[in-house]
């Protein structure tokens, strides 16, 4: 501490919550999602000195983020955004990804005669496949291909030497500003991102769905649902945290809190969960219906779980994943799965590791009982946090053990 400056007086720094924080006594700071605070002092990693509305307490940094000065323009980092999709990189990884695509191709085809003579929107279209899928395995009235970034350009291209340009107009134009010749009786799109809400596009698609879908129309994904499960993870864990008891016959174990904060405080994605590392079935804890889902919802997404134990051995962290289901055009039609899961063939989402940062041992039969938060970043657009409660063998709410990860900001 400098000679005589109190902490309130040293110059403050603006934090904004990223997520509801309840305090646990006194000294603590509680504060909700969007809330912004002073920090007075981050001589701590975890906790911080901060002020709210003439208050003072601790705080939990890995709640908190620094709100940018040119807040606005960046918020949904489009310009980042639509640039990486403007290249092949990211479709040729979503092109490649045989589960996610042929259920697509699955889906269209097993509809084809239903779609006869229908319009179709596909949102963020990217190269178009699923809108060539449309033209080409059955016979809509139009297909609507709409794609912001510059890869809309080689679309029309791929169209056209695909024999499309009869039924599909491509649009180079963000679907928020989208004036379309017609509404539409099916909007399709491939809009899921890591953890199934991460780039949050899923708004677009929400208001594509509220301006340009027929009443009574059909929503593909017509819903989707987050699953989870409690997991072991010997090998990150060794990889990362144990590795450092033992660095070449030096012990390095000093730098384990170091490794905990940078490897465990964010989710690792495309992670590939095995089935022998599940400790119990994995349970499906939120669950979104396409059709009648608000924006106002996916600011905040919450569900509980309860998990028995059904092998022993340790309790690293849960692993979330989603599956989108779409319903058929034809009254008792088979709904078709795109599950991207440790039991399903692999994707290029994989799975994604939330790690604990001590690993428990766990006994068959002990009961994991919690809850999961999707909070979405109120200043980043596009990021959210993941915030886990979880409790062992007990509902005592004293011992509720709580984590937030920051995906990614
Ligand atoms: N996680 C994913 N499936 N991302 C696919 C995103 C694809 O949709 C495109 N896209 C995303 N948002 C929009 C939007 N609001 N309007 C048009 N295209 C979009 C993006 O350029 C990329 O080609």
């Amino acid at each position: 501490m400098l000679e005589n400056e109190s902490v309130e007086s040293r110059e403050a720094e603006e934090f904004i919550g990223l997520a509801d924080f309840v305090a646990e006594g006194g000294e603590q700071l509680s504060f909700s999602v969007g809330d912004k605070l002073l920090v007075h002092d981050k001589s701590s990693e975890v906790w911080w000195w901060a002020e709210f509305q003439g208050h003072f307490g601790y705080v939990p940094s890995s709640y908190l983020n620094q709100t940018p000065e040119d807040l606005e323009e960046d918020a949904w980092q489009d310009d980042e955004y639509f640039e990486n999709y403007g290249t092949l990189r990211l479709h040729l990884e979503m092109l490649a990804d045989k589960a996610r695509t042929e259920t697509y191709r699955q889906v269209i085809l097993s509809n084809s005669a239903t779609l006869r003579g229908r319009i179709i929107l596909d949102v963020g279209c990217g190269t178009g496949v699923l809108s060539l899928f449309c033209a080409t395995l059955s016979q809509p009235a139009a297909v609507y291909a709409v794609e912001a970034s510059s890869m809309a350009e080689h679309t029309q291209q791929l169209v056209q030497q695909n024999g499309g340009e009869e039924i599909i107009t491509v649009f180079q134009e963000r679907v928020e500003n989208l004036t379309l010749p017609a509404k539409v009786d099916v909007l399709l799109s491939e809009w899921m991102g890591n953890c199934l809400l991460f780039e949050f596009m899923l708004e677009s698609v929400l208001l594509a769905r509220d301006r340009w879908l027929k009443k009574g129309g059909m929503m593909w994904p017509s819903s989707a649902c987050l699953t989870v499960v409690p997991c072991q993870a010997f090998s990150d864990y060794r990889k990362k945290v144990e590795f450092w008891d033992n660095t070449y016959g030096l012990n390095f174990s000093y730098l384990k809190s170091l490794a905990q904060k940078e490897f465990l405080s964010k989710p690792k994605f495309s992670h590939h969960l095995l089935p022998e590392d599940c400790l119990s079935s994995p349970a499906d804890v939120i669950t979104l219906d396409l059709l009648t889902i608000q924006v106002s919802d996916i600011e905040r997404l919450r569900g509980e779980f309860r998990f028995t134990v059904e092998k022993s051995g340790m309790f690293h962290g849960f692993t979330a994943w989603f599956s989108a289901y779409f319903l058929s055009l034809e009254e008792h039609g088979q709904t078709i799965q795109l599950n991207t899961g440790p039991h399903s063939e692999l994707t290029h989402w994989k799975q994604t590791l939330f790690m604990l940062d001590a690993p428990v041992s766990i006994e068959k039969g002990d009961v994991i009982t919690g809850s999961l938060c999707l909070q979405r970043n109120p200043v980043w657009r596009r990021h959210l946090s993941i915030i886990f409660s979880w409790n062992i063998n007990s509902t005592d709410a004293s011992k509720i053990h709580t984590k937030c990860f920051p995906m990614w900001r």
